[in-house]
């Protein structure tokens, strides 16, 4: 039965809200993540908008969208879907659809010749003929008519059986382009979006089931074109069926409803349970990322974090299969009851049709097409309804990746930016600049008031969590101040362009990125467009003292750089961080950051980098953050900061002879090497 399939079918999809389950299925979102659903908060979906601290509303909410209202209204989400898989590939949606159309009409016509087959057998019964051997009988012409039928009905399974593996084929090339297609523009909206979206913990939630809606769609795509061809056969079936007994149609309606309404309300708790459990969900995956990945396994073992972690996986896990086994088994219980509803609805149109026929009303070839067809109706209704129910679910999910798609940046160019001054000549002023994190209490720079000049190198010192880095996203426009402006030539950042500024600027972080690439493409990323110079690649290496570390590698600027993928080799700290510098001279900005450039470079390194790092950024404006004094003294002025304020400013002689919080911080490493 199928009421019974698909409601068994939600026992075991419970454990598909697991990230790796989820990642790889078909129609997983709709079944998945059942469990103790805060239900009953009606949100429409354009009211997601929540007023966010910072910014005035944009951010979409955490809340779910329950109500039967708001569920049908997914189903909203359904034309913009079917818009962008006709975007993807209008032919093989074409075909999708003329295979499917075809597939639908044969179940109806099959099922006729099979009626007429039965009548004609039961005619020739009833005629009498009997002929002495099947040569004689065949010779007679007598069974011209029954061979016919037998042929068509055979030609006609061969058709369904061969349309059907089309359908499955041309699906199945759809569902991949356009997965791919939306992993494409994924990646491009995420990389629109502001620093601050991704530091924001629902919309990580949001990305997070947006990026399933990705993996998952495939199913979507199959189950809403599948769910148009069993619409095509369910006409076509209805059509027959009430041309013979149009109350069984009736019938067939009051032994449905409630296993549909059973499915949607199900359908509802589980999304609910699953967007409730999202964050969970991500906990999840980082700690079965934390404790079973190569990059985590160095500190995993020495600390012996396996068992903390797996206990704490395995507490969370349990909670959540709490929550799903407790909505499957009353799915399942709800469902058990619907389809003896439905089965029952089944043999009282069996019982009547029987009866009718025996009266003399139908023929054998009509009993056998009637209920053949009031079966396979309910069959198809209810698969229908139940995936109709499910597409809500999954237009819910779908709501997820559109209203991603609708998040916009705030930072952005201005319509008309002014261009940027090539060379710099007076530099960036920061007046009165205010920042504080998205969510954050303290700010974390304030008041700030200074001078970058053209040309100059400028070191900025300070204790952890002074305001260093924050500067330089602010400079870079990573984030735009709360307070105060920052200007360039006199001019607001605001107004240049954005990709100028920024390719205009050439940072590297402490935490740069490690990239899985080849060597010559690590010190590429600092300028990708020039990625096949190669006499720039070198150049930039030999700069950074990158040169010697890849002459090391076997197979030079060609070898592949880490250890996820085969072949690759990886490198110390200090050698990755030589690397990471080399992005600076490749991206030859007017404006060079390194923030805390050094860190992992033993001292007869950071020595040769600064030397050729004050040589090379001759003419060029330069900020250096370190917590290391030999480093900061090469600089041509420093800027002390304390919790987010500028205390001094100067060069290191004249910091050091004022004997203030420099000359303090300088003495207590001097005394450390003493
Ligand atoms: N993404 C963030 N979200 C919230 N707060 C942040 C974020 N990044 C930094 N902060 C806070 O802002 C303040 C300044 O941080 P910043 O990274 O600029 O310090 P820093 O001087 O570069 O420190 P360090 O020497 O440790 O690198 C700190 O209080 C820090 O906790």
């Amino acid at each position: 039965m199928k009421a019974l399939t698909i409601l068994a079918e939600s026992g075991p999809a419970v454990i598909h809200y697991f990230p790796h389950a989820a990642a790889s299925g078909e129609r997983r979102e709709s079944s998945v993540y059942t469990g103790s659903a805060k239900l009953g908060v009606a949100i429409p979906p354009e009211a997601t908008m929540p007023p966010h601290a910072r910014t005035g509303g944009r951010r979409p909410e955490a809340t779910p969208p329950l109500g039967i209202r708001e569920r049908l209204g997914a189903l909203a989400n359904v034309p913009p879907f079917i818009k962008a898989v006709w975007q993807t590939s209008p032919l093989l949606t074409i075909e999708n659809l003329v295979l499917r159309l075809l597939r639908a009409l044969l179940p109806v016509i099959t099922l006729f010749v099979g009626k007429l087959i039965i009548d004609e057998v039961t005619h020739l019964i009833a005629g009498g003929a009997r002929h002495g051997s099947a040569s004689e009988w065949l010779a007679s012409g007598e069974l011209d008519r029954l061979w016919w039928l037998l042929a068509l009905e055979f030609s006609l399974a061969v058709v369904a059986d061969l349309l059907g593996r089309l359908v499955s084929l041309v699906d199945s090339l759809l569902s991949e382009l356009y997965a791919n297609a939306t992993s494409v523009q994924l990646m491009e909206h995420a990389a629109s979006l502001d620093l601050e979206d991704f530091e924001d913990a629902d919309l990580q939630d949001r990305l997070d089931r947006a990026r399933r809606q990705v993996a998952g769609r495939s199913g979507l795509l199959s189950q809403l074109f599948g769910q148009a061809q069993d619409m095509v056969t369910i006409v076509s079936f209805a059509v027959g069926l009430f041309v013979y007994a149009p109350w069984l149609i009736l019938l067939l309606l009051v032994a449905l409803v409630p296993a549909f309404l059973g499915e949607m309300h199900f359908n509802a708790k589980s999304y609910a349970v699953s967007y409730e459990w999202t964050p969970e969900r991500r906990e999840l995956d980082y700690l079965r990322m934390v404790g079973a990945s190569a990059q985590t396994a160095k500190e995993v073992k020495s600390f012996g974090l396996n068992n903390f972690l797996i206990t704490r996986y395995r507490e969370l896990s349990k909670a959540m299969y709490a929550a799903n086994r407790k909505i499957a088994v009353r799915r399942a219980a709800w469902g058990g009851l619907f389809t003896t509803i439905g089965t029952l609805g089944y043999y009282a149109a069996y019982a009547l049709i029987a009866w009718r026929t025996a009266r003399g009303e139908f023929t054998i070839g009509d009993l056998t097409f009637l209920s053949a067809s009031f079966r396979r109706l309910r069959t198809l209704l209810e698969s229908l309804l139940a995936g109709f129910s499910q597409l809500a679910g999954q237009a819910l999910y779908l709501d997820d990746l559109f209203s991603f798609f609708r998040i916009q940046p705030e930072i952005h160019s201005p319509e008309h930016p002014r261009p940027f001054p090539e060379p710099i000549l007076e530099g960036f002023r920061f007046e009165g600049v205010g920042f504080r994190y998205p969510g954050a209490e303290r700010w974390a720079v304030r008041d700030l008031s200074f001078t970058l000049r053209a040309g100059e190198v400028l070191a900025l010192v300070g204790e952890n969590g002074a305001g260093k880095t924050t500067i330089v996203k602010l400079l870079s426009r990573l984030y735009d101040p709360d307070e105060g402006r920052i200007l360039l030539d006199g001019h607001p950042l605001a107004e240049y362009d954005l990709e100028a500024l920024r390719s205009h600027i050439g940072v590297i972080f402490q935490d740069f990125v490690r990239y899985y690439l080849r060597a010559s493409e690590n010190i590429a990323v600092g300028r990708i467009e020039a990625r096949d110079d190669m006499q720039r690649i070198e150049d930039a290496a030999q700069r950074s003292l990158a040169d010697d570390v890849i002459a090391r590698l076997p197979k030079g600027y060609e070898q592949m750089l880490g250890k996820l993928f085969k072949g690759g080799v990886d490198l110390s700290g200090g050698e990755w961080q030589k690397i990471a510098i080399a992005r600076a001279y490749m991206r030859a900005a007017p404006l060079l950051v390194l923030d805390e450039p050094t860190a992992a470079l033993d001292a007869r390194s950071e020595y040769g980098v600064f030397q050729r790092f004050k040589d090379l950024s001759e003419g060029k404006t330069a900020v250096i953050i370190s917590h290391r004094f030999s480093t900061v003294r090469m600089a041509d002025r420093i800027l002390v900061l304390s919790q987010g304020r500028v205390v001094e400013v100067g060069s290191h002689d004249e910091l050091v002879a004022a004997g203030g919080y420099y000359a303090e911080l300088f003495e207590l490493q001097a005394a450390g090497y003493r």
